[in-house]
């Protein structure tokens, strides 16, 4: 079997020998010729398959090791008998790690206590699931909006809002939909120029989705009218050559890395893989193959000397802080490409032990996903 790897996929080489010849490309070198004569593609979303790459191919299935997908013509494949998989939630618990970390930075910026804050989350599907589980333990509102999943499964207690209510009540905006150009609920440029008009409490928003579900030029108009007051970007439109005024406007600007830690990216290799010995009928355990997680250099965060009040967000902070990331790319955004190929995977917090925390703050720790030492007399 002839594979064609993506070079730029953690903990694949050395494991993805065993199912065939493999060859290695950046994501964005792969052309028509590259992938001609492959039975396989293992990729990222940096590439787009659809028709102008894959006709006359003899490509049968395509693995991508992301949650995405918006970057794959699914019609095209479908309808050209070629299968494609994907890795579902395997790096959720990475952009709610991210999402976290950037509502305590900004809490303490901007002087806010987030108790006292309602968080409205678009999109409760693995990501979204996620978030509203970390938003709750830190104490805050929350509204939850997805009409398709409204539509399936009923609004049993009122769960679900429309997204009005989140326009007119919500302190803070989380976006987590998939990208969609067509459809009932489809979501591209869902933040658009009416949808900031229409904020009532001059919220701060947050995309960590997809680049082109909020309006880039909207956004920006928002920002200089004050209809904003706070913007955390991850996801871009027309990465990697995204729009730098914009990136100069907002408080936490990242290179599409939420989904970038070593827990997400170890556990797409393992789905992906799966994905290929599911397709192949292939007896084989992907984790057999595979290299344990590195532990963090730093593993235990000590909060003695920590203010009670800041403990929560030191030890979020500890594991990651957006901010080094966020003055790296208003440096160089033309190395958006580049900070992503090189990335130094950061662990989540379960790779984290607290020790000498208060009660209080031990206990949100504990919840989140922190191993926590507890004092003596807790
Ligand atoms: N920045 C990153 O590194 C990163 C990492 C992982 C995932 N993502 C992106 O985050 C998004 C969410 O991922 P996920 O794993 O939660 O996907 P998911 O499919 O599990 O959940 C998406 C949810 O959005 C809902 N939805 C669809 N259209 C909607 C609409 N118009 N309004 C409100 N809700 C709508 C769906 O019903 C679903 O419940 C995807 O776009 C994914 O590509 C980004
Ligand atoms: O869809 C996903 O899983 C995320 O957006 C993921 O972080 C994308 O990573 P990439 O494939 O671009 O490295």
């Amino acid at each position: 079997m002839k594979i064609l790897a993506d070079a730029h996929i953690p903990y694949l080489k050395g494991a993805i020998e065993h199912f065939g010849e493999v060859e290695y490309l950046p994501g964005n070198q792969f052309t028509k010729e590259t992938v001609k004569d492959k039975d396989v593609l293992i990729v990222r979303t940096v590439t787009r398959f659809d028709e102008e790459i894959l006709a006359g191919s003899s490509v049968k299935l395509i693995c991508s090791a992301t949650i995405g997908y918006d970057h794959i013509d699914t019609h095209y494949c479908d309808t050209h008998g070629i299968a494609w998989r994907t890795a579902p939630g395997c790096n959720a618990g990475s952009v709610e790690q991210y999402v976290t970390a950037s509502l305590l930075l900004l809490a303490e910026k901007k002087g806010f206590d987030l108790k006292e804050k309602t968080i409205g989350i678009v999109g409760v599907g693995n990501v979204g699931s996620k978030v509203e589980a970390a938003c709750k333990k830190l104490g805050m509102k929350v509204l939850l909006n997805d009409p398709p999943r409204e539509e399936r499964e009923g609004n049993a207690d009122n769960m679900f809002v429309d997204l009005e209510t989140i326009k007119h009540e919500a302190d803070i905006i989380t976006l987590h939909t998939p990208l969609t150009k067509t459809g009932k609920y489809k979501t591209w440029h869902l933040a658009d120029e009416r949808f900031f008009n229409e904020l009532n409490k001059k919220p701060v928003l947050i995309n960590s989705c997809r680049g082109s579900v909020t309006d880039t030029r909207a956004w920006k108009k928002a920002i200089e009218e004050g209809l904003v007051s706070g913007s955390v970007i991850d996801c871009w439109e027309n990465e990697p050559d995204i729009d730098t005024e914009l990136l100069e406007m907002v408080d936490i600007a990242t290179p599409h890395v939420a989904g970038y830690s070593a827990d997400g990216k170890w556990t797409a290799t393992k789905m992906t893989l799966q994905n290929l010995c599911d397709f192949f009928h292939l007896d084989i355990d992907p984790v057999q193959l595979m290299p344990p997680i590195p532990a963090p250099d730093d593993p235990v965060i000590d909060l003695k000397n920590i203010d009670p009040h800041r403990q929560t967000t030191h030890a979020v902070l500890h594991t990651y802080n957006p901010l080094k990331e966020t003055e790296a790319l208003k440096k160089s955004p033309e190395k958006f490409y580049y900070f992503r190929s090189h990335y130094p995977l950061r662990r989540e917090y379960k790779a984290y032990t607290v020790i000498n925390a208060d009660p209080v703050p031990a206990n949100v720790l504990q919840q989140l996903g922190f191993h926590v030492e507890f004092l003596k007399n807790d």
